[in-house]
């Protein structure tokens, strides 16, 4: 994949697997991997759409990419370097993960409050050190940000402009979107899609967008990955995607997951028919919502807080700005 296939590729996922661990921090034993033998390449300009049914392991790949979890450095590689462990990747903005969910992670971690806190957007989005002023002029006229909105009283749309904002100050190199774009209105989403477009057409920024949303995308994506139950199902450039179906990108979707849905249905019909249970066991998930124990742990072994040090109290002077606080959240 990618325009300048002659460079070396913005994002290089190799033989990827992944399980999430368990309390112990180790992988449960007996579990199957969650993520298993994910191979792409993607490379500056590429424009990414990632698709699957809910569950299928897209914001994990995404947030892997982003550094939040613990792989083997040789696995995933963001512009030559591993996520994980060189955090001068997020530090410096070339590497920005924008994802859907942080408003839970506010809810069972404390961080990233600022955003709902009594803070101007003005403070937020001017508060940012380094910044192109003309590049944060540009992002408030495309996100229509009105920087008079205070963050505590502001509409979940209207926030939502304002982190994205935030997550794309710095001139990212590589980004990754988990479904930022539910709470934006119709005009700010196309306008936003725009701009992004451009930032990879012009500036060669690479971006992964994971969505279940296609209105509007039909000729914004430069590729297309499906994966489902954790593999890699499609990676195709969208030229191919038309050439081989004739139906709307959303179509197009439909058609894969319908299969999907229809030969695991039949999976499990067998089982059943063989008197095997119709679901695999499930082994124990990690997820460390409400259970600080458990949160503690995770953060130890897969990153999930790590490089955190900045107050977490609400208050406008305990506020630390940075483009990039989104990451590691
Ligand atoms: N922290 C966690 N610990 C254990 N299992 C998890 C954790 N987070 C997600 N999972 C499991 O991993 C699988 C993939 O989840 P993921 O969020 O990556 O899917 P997704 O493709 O992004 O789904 P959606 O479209 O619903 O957002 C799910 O079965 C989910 O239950």
């Amino acid at each position: 994949m990618g325009v300048e296939q002659n460079s070396e590729p913005a994002i290089v996922i190799n033989g990827l697997r992944f399980t999430y661990p368990g309390i112990d921090g180790q992988p449960p034993a007996g579990s199957t991997p969650l993520i298993d033998d994910f191979s792409l390449t993607l490379h500056a300009g590429d424009r990414c759409l990632l698709v699957g049914s809910n569950g299928a392991g897209k914001t994990t790949i995404l947030k892997i990419l982003g550094g939040k979890h613990m792989v083997e450095p040789h696995m995933v590689r963001v512009l030559g370097r591993s996520a994980f462990h060189d955090t001068t990747l997020t530090s410096s903005g070339d590497l920005s993960y924008l994802g859907g969910e942080w408003r839970r992670e506010v809810a069972f971690a404390g961080f990233d409050v600022p955003i709902q806190m009594d803070v101007s957007a003005e403070k937020m989005i001017n508060g940012v050190a380094g910044i192109d002023p003309q590049r944060r002029a540009e992002l408030i006229k495309v996100l229509d940000i009105d920087l008079s909105w205070r963050m505590h009283k502001a509409s979940d749309g209207q926030r939502r402009r304002v982190q994205i904002c935030m997550g794309l100050l710095k001139p990212f190199k590589v980004l990754l979107l988990d479904e930022i774009t539910v709470d934006l209105d119709v005009l700010a989403r196309a306008d936003l899609l725009r701009f992004l477009k451009r930032e990879c057409e012009e500036r060669g920024g690479t971006i992964i967008y994971a969505t279940h949303i296609f209105d509007g995308l039909e000729d914004w994506p430069s590729h297309i990955v499906y994966v489902a139950h954790g593999k890699l199902q499609i990676a195709m450039p969208m030229d191919k995607v038309k050439e081989n179906s004739k139906l709307s990108l959303m179509r197009t979707v439909e058609t894969w997951l319908r299969k999907e849905r229809d030969e695991d249905r039949k999976r499990r019909k067998e089982r059943k028919a063989r008197g095997l249970p119709e679901f695999n066991e499930q082994t124990e998930g990690s997820r460390a919502i409400g259970d600080p124990a458990r949160a503690a742990v995770r953060a130890m072994n897969n990153g999930w807080a790590a490089g955190r040090l900045h107050s977490t109290v609400a208050g406008e002077d305990n506020f630390l700005f940075s483009s990039n606080s989104v990451l590691r959240s």
